[in-house]
């Protein structure tokens, strides 16, 4: 412990929200109203992006018989970066960036339209491209002149620490944005900017409850191998993991197992984190082998009875 106490890297960091200015993307919807909500009772001056400007007025207005607080709404599609550098231009330097924003349709891919695919992929990866082109100039900027930490924080997903049935398109947006991740952090951390990457289960929004009108019933099982939650509760854990510049962000039980079981070379600023990374990684590597025993096995007795698909 006292060797990874001086190994860990980057080194563990407090990044106050109040105060401060936080940008979350869907932030009119979900996980990304419920941690716009948090943060703004926090004391934090909260932007909000997303399409639909009717929607953002309301979780405007939701937001503030929540709190007292007024947020300010930008309309904007994060696949246009235009208008994604204008949203930023006109909302002012950013201290916490949050990429929330994200689609989900499952399907298996014979069946998935390519523009289906694309689609996601513009969004969850692209979007966030654009986002962090856009806002990382001024962030510098502002971390030079505040000398306070920042933080730019990627929404993932369980999905994208395992690759899932149904979601060859969306884990591998997922799983794209853990590479920018950490690529990134490498690139900002002279200028004391954290990332975050937050990995949450199926958690019960807007969003998901349009996700299972379509879900393929092997998704559904598989995906509930981890517990489900509430866009509050992950919320909560979202900021915590931000406020305490924590790279990998898990937030259930089964999250914080698949976080050692994924740890591969992601930066760790908590020793003792790391040391459970270290001491969990034979025993999470053989739970893992166990979870995908039972996934290939109910997938095998899915299609056997389920004939026409084999
Ligand atoms: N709910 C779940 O089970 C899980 C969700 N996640 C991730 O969490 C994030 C939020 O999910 P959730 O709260 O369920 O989603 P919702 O569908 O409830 O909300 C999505 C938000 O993103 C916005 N958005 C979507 N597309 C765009 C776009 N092109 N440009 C700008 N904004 C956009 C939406 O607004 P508008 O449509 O007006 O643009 C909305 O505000 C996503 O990244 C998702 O992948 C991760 C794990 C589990
Ligand atoms: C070694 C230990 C293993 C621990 C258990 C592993 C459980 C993995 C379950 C994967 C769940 C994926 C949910 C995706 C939710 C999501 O993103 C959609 N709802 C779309 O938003």
């Amino acid at each position: 412990l006292t060797a990874l106490a001086f190994l860990a890297r980057p080194r563990a960091a407090r990044i106050p929200l109040k105060g401060r200015h936080v940008f979350i993307t869907g932030g009119s919807s979900g996980i990304g109203l419920a941690m716009a909500t948090a943060a703004a009772r926090e004391g934090a001056r909260v932007s909000i992006l997303a399409r639909n400007a009717a929607r953002l007025e309301e979780a405007r207005g939701a937001i503030r018989a929540a709190t007292g607080q007024d947020v300010g709404v930008h309309a904007a599609d994060v696949r246009d970066a235009d208008a994604v550098a204008r949203a930023l231009a006109e909302a002012g330097p950013v201290d916490v960036l949050v990429c929330n924003h994200g689609v989900f349709v499952p399907q298996e891919l014979e069946k998935q339209e390519m523009q289906e695919v694309r689609w996601m992929v513009d969004i969850n990866l692209m979007g966030t491209f654009h986002l962090v082109k856009a806002a990382l100039p001024a962030m510098k900027e502002r971390t030079k002149e505040t000398r306070l930490p920042a933080s730019i924080a990627i929404m993932s997903s369980q999905a994208g620490q395992v690759g899932v049935y149904g979601y060859t398109a969306y884990s591998a947006s997922k799983f794209a944005l853990r590479g920018l991740g950490e690529a990134l952090q490498h690139e900002v951390i002279a200028d004391n900017i954290h990332v975050s990457l937050i990995f949450p289960p199926d958690t019960e929004t807007p969003g998901f409850t349009e996700e299972n009108k379509r879900r393929p019933e092997l998704t559904n099982i598989i995906a509930g191998s981890s517990g489900g939650m509430k866009a509050d509760d992950v919320a909560r854990k979202a900021l915590d993991g931000i406020k305490s510049g924590k790279f990998i962000v898990p937030c259930n039980f089964e999250g914080a197992m698949l976080a050692v079981a994924t740890a591969g070379l992601s930066p760790q600023s908590s020793p003792l984190t790391a040391f459970l990374e270290i001491i969990g990684a034979g025993l999470m590597r053989f739970a893992a082998i166990c979870f995908q025993f039972n996934w290939f096995t109910t997938i095998e007795n899915w299609y056997a009875k389920n004939k026409k698909h084999a």
